[in-house]
């Protein structure tokens, strides 16, 4: 792209973000620019990726057409009440602060600011992204059209009513620690049943990535090919009973449930 993005806050996800999008080549170094209150974070992260250092938010805000809000909620607001009148209605500026509603931001804008809120998780630093995103009240098809753009470049990206952002933020954002877990876990199980730690890793990542990709590339449900591998009397509906006697599938609902209850505290209302 010719135009020029700008992270305000330069932190895990703002790494990912630039790692994928320099990754995909939508944008080169020169175009994309950090700012962060942590110097030291900053220089890190100009000398792994060559990206240009604004030497605050306020330079950041002059010298890019997009501008990433990627900073802790509890943030958001003294940043913009800082440098929100300074963004110019032919830039845009996109929040990837969890909780944090468009209403929220715009606030600080002057009213015919683009404002997109999204929510990406941090596989986007290798291109495999989940990203939804909700459109603020100036923004047009244009805004639209530059967020598909660039999040398409680091994944999947769909369109949802803003009502949903929390519940997104609670499954896709929050999700990829959720899997990390049982990655992890597995891992550990199969240690436990004798199996060497690098075998065991290896089994348990691979075993993730097939029935991801199965899943996802068959179109089937979940069920159908759960059914698939379980053999009448077999060794899976044993492992399975386990899993229903302890409780996984309400583990999960009781995991997202409580992340997007937590999504709508952060935005402090
Ligand atoms: N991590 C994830 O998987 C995802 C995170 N998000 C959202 O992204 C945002 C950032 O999260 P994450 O990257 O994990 O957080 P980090 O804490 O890693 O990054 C935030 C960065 O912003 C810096 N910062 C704090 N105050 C300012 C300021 N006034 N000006 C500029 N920079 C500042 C922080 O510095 P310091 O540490 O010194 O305070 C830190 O380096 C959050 O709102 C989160 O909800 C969204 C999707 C996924
Ligand atoms: O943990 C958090 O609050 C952020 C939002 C989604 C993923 N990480």
């Amino acid at each position: 792209m010719v135009e020029k993005i700008g992270f305000i806050g330069a932190g895990s996800m703002a790494e990912a973000l630039i790692t994928g999008i320099l990754e995909a080549e939508l944008f080169s170094a020169d175009r994309v620019y950090i700012s962060d209150i942590n110097q030291e974070r900053v220089e890190s992260l100009h000398n792994k990726y060559q990206v240009q250092i604004a030497n605050n938010n306020q330079e950041l805000v002059k010298q890019v057409d997009y501008i990433v809000l990627a900073v802790k909620p509890r943030v958001v607001k003294k940043i913009l009440g800082r440098v929100g009148q300074q963004i110019r209605p032919y830039q845009k500026l996109f929040s990837i602060a969890a909780g944090v509603t468009t209403k929220q931001l715009e606030k600080h804008l002057s009213t015919d600011v683009p404002v997109v809120r999204l929510m990406p998780n941090t596989p986007a630093l290798i291109g495999s992204g989940a990203t939804a995103y909700t459109l603020g009240q100036a923004a047009t098809e244009d805004a639209s059209r530059v967020v598909k753009e660039i999040f398409s470049s680091v994944g999947l990206i769909v369109e949802v009513k803003e009502d949903l952002m929390d519940a997104v933020t609670g499954l896709s954002g929050s999700g990829p620690a959720y899997i990390y877990m049982i990655v992890e876990a597995l891992s550990d199980a199969g240690v436990n049943v004798g199996l060497p730690r690098k075998v065991a890793s290896k089994l348990a990542i691979q075993t993730l990535l097939g029935a991801g990709e199965m899943v996802q590339e068959l179109e089937k449900h979940p069920a159908q090919l759960k059914d698939l591998v379980t053999s009448p009397g077999g060794t899976t509906i044993t492992g399975l009973k386990e899993l229903e006697k302890t409780g996984l599938r309400s583990s999960l609902y009781q995991a997202v449930e409580s992340a997007t209850a937590k999504s709508k505290e952060l935005r402090g209302e």
